[in-house]
């Protein structure tokens, strides 16, 4: 009887095991750099870029990532895991494209959320639900966007994912004009954004200076919220990518 079992127990594992390296992920870029947005802006963090997005917001910086036909490596999530533990680098930003659009994310996020030490960060746009993320024990922490006006994909927010929100997550307001920078106010103070987690205000580069943004917060009175530039953009060619 006990050589069953355990010949029953193995089988199941090389099920499993089966099962986790039929399981990929479309990767077009993965490196290490300074993270140049966010709460850990400034600290090194491993960024793991996804291909394609459901949406296509105006000014994104990485259109080439959401193409149909952009370059992918595909990975398993015990590669991945791999490639992060190998960098020694504890931040890790899951990014795109639109990360939480990718198939059998929630496998990765699981995996990852066993992994001591490390911090996981998702960036998504905000038109895809977050509550499934919250289910996980250690769950990653949260970047949702506020997609403004200007974005053109204003209409396609998710509004019900505020109900979720955590002081570990942020929600993040990327703005082109005045009018977004009015619309982000409306949306932090009827939502009371700033009551439930970090709120930041950034500028589409070149845009509308950040000195306009300033401008703004004192003329409103903003407190608990943060101006965040894309550092990276000020410390590398804005177009370059992998950094
Ligand atoms: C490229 S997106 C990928 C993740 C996800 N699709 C999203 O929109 O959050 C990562 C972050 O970069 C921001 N971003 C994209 N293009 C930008 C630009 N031209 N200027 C400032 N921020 C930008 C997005 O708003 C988002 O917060
Ligand atoms: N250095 C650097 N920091 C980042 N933080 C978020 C990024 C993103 O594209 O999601 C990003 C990026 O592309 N580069
Ligand atoms: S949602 Fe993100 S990746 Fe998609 S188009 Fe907008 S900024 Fe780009
Ligand atoms: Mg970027």
């Amino acid at each position: 009887m006990e050589n069953i079992s355990s010949d029953i127990e193995n089988i199941t594992k090389e099920i499993k095991k089966e099962k986790s390296d039929t399981i990929t992920y479309k990767v077009v870029e993965k490196f290490v750099s300074i993270n140049g947005e966010g709460q850990k802006a400034g600290q090194l963090a491993i960024f793991i870029r996804f291909q394609g997005c459901n949406l296509n917001c105006v000014y994104c910086d990485t259109k080439w990532a959401n193409q149909k036909e952009a370059k992918y490596h595909l990975m398993t999530a015990q590669q991945i895991i791999d490639y992060i533990k190998s960098t020694n680098v504890k931040n890790v930003t899951l990014t795109g494209g639109e990360p939480l659009r990718q198939e059998n994310i929630m496998y990765l996020l699981e995996k990852l959320s066993l992994i001591e030490n490390i911090n996981v960060e998702i960036e998504t746009n905000g038109s895809v639900s977050i509550a499934e993320t919250k289910k996980i024990k250690n769950s990653p922490s949260i970047t949702l966007d506020y997609k403004l006006p200007d974005s053109n994909m204003e209409k396609y927010m998710d509004l019900s994912n505020y109900d979720f929100l955590e002081s570990k997550d942020t929600v993040k307001f990327v703005c082109s004009s005045i009018n977004d920078l009015k619309k982000a106010k409306d949306i932090i103070e009827k939502y009371s954004l700033t009551s439930k987690c970090k709120v930041y205000l950034s500028s589409v580069f070149e845009k509308i200076t950040p000195a306009e943004i300033v401008d703004f917060m004192k003329e409103h009175n903003m407190n608990d919220i943060n101006l965040q530039l894309q550092m990276h953009k000020y410390i590398w060619d804005p177009n370059l990518k992998g950094v």
